[in-house]
């Protein structure tokens, strides 16, 4: 199962991270958050990763432009997509970034709001799915309404995120059956700065999950 540690900002813990199982690492790009990494501080850990680890840009509402230049200065091997981005905007950046891994985020506020997902699935490589939050856009430490997700099935992969920890995974993994996960707030000490016995632990909840499925 693909696992992606999202809101990474000191190298030293990206590739401790990724010694302990993670396959992405996300890198927050938008300039609000509490975990905003430079493009400098971008391309210092990835520099230090190992190639088959995807290394994630997210970004909120910024342009094709910019997005471009940050990947094109940091080495990112993907960029997230967690804004108010349309189905076009997806298909635009496609065109620019033809070799980029696209994930979008959806932060879903309804069963309703879920059916978006369709519009997306043509022009992006990924979805990830978040819990919606009125004041902060990611990293908030909410949990979406799994039973929501029980019989979502997109034509692409996707990724659970929102308010995931090692103590709710495996709740959350039996109930829906996503390509992968995605965590922050869940693995952490304070916003940016990982729990690596945290980590620790989420990794072995999740082999758990894979010894009773095999
Ligand atoms: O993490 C942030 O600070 C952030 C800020 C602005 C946009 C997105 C952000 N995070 C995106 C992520 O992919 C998080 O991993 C995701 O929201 C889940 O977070 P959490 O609920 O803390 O596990």
């Amino acid at each position: 199962m693909r696992v992606k540690i999202c809101g990474i900002t000191q190298p030293q813990q990206s590739i401790a991270i990724a010694s302990l199982g993670a396959t992405a690492l996300g890198f927050i790009c938008v300039p609000n958050s509490p975990r905003y990494v430079t493009t400098y501080q971008i391309r210092a850990a990835v520099a230090e990763l190992p190639a088959n680890i995807d290394t994630i840009g997210v970004f909120a509402n910024l342009s094709i432009a910019e997005i471009s230049q940050i990947v094109a200065d940091s080495g990112l091997t993907g960029v997230q997509l967690h804004g108010d981005e349309s189905p076009d905007f997806c298909y635009q950046l496609r065109q620019a970034l033809p070799n980029i891994e696209i994930i979008k985020a959806l932060r879903i506020r309804s069963l309703e709001h879920l059916d978006t997902a369709d519009d997306y699935t043509e022009y992006v490589d990924t979805l990830l799915l978040d819990a919606y939050h009125p004041q902060q856009l990611g990293g908030t430490g909410k949990t979406l309404d799994w039973t929501m997700l029980e019989q979502f099935n997109p034509n692409c992969p996707w990724l659970l995120a929102g308010g995931l920890t090692a103590d709710n995974i495996v709740e959350a993994l039996n109930q829906v059956n996503p390509s992968g996960v995605d965590l922050s707030s869940g693995v952490e000490r304070t916003p940016g700065d990982k729990d690596l016995d945290k980590v620790a632990l989420l990794f072995h909840s999740l082999k758990n999950i894979e010894l009773l499925r095999s």
